[in-house]
């Protein structure tokens, strides 16, 4: 290893409080869709720091933080795409009417959250929320970050960003 580059720990953060419930429906196609359902998603990072002199990358708790802060964000709405290529969200005064295919479903906007994602799908949420984290990172030196989201025990979506 080149003696001038630092050596790189790798933190892994899976708290059982970085949760949130929300409602969802997958869309497959311009024609196909889920119904509308929930779930618990659980959300998971690892973050890549160089190591401090002192034994110390990066303060876990910090990530620890941000990432609840997000998840409370989400918590308890039901979550439209807004980039779907499948469906058109309208505002609807109180609502949002959305169209998809033949069906018009409208969602009591206190209830939604729209996201600029393109389906409502676990790798969708976790590309949403790295680049939350990154957003918040600024100016922190961190070599990678991943995202990951789940929806349930043994299925979930992870994104990564690696500094440039
Ligand atoms: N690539 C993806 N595929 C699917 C996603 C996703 O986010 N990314 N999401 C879904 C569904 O929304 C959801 O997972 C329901 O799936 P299903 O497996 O039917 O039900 P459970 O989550 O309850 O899982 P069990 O294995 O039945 O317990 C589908 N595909």
């Amino acid at each position: 290893m080149n003696n001038q580059e630092p050596q790189l720990a790798t933190l892994y953060i899976d708290k059982e409080s970085h949760k949130f419930s929300a409602a969802h429906y997958t869309i497959f196609s311009a024609t196909e869709r889920e119904r509308l359902h929930g779930h618990n998603y659980s959300v998971s990072a690892k973050i890549v720091a160089p190591m401090g002199n002192n034994g110390f990358a990066a303060d876990y708790n910090v990530y620890k933080n941000r990432i609840k802060r997000l998840c409370d964000e989400l918590d308890e709405y039901m979550i439209l795409p807004e980039h779907s290529p499948h469906q058109t969200l309208e505002d609807g005064g109180t609502h949002y009417r959305v169209a998809f295919a033949n069906d018009t479903l409208h969602f009591l906007k206190s209830d939604t959250l729209v996201l600029p994602i393109v389906n409502a799908t676990v790798e969708e949420f976790s590309r949403y929320l790295l680049a939350r984290v990154i957003a918040d990172s600024r100016g922190e030196d961190l070599r990678e970050v991943q995202i990951c989201v789940a929806s349930g025990p043994g299925q979930k979506g992870c994104t990564t960003w690696t500094a440039g």
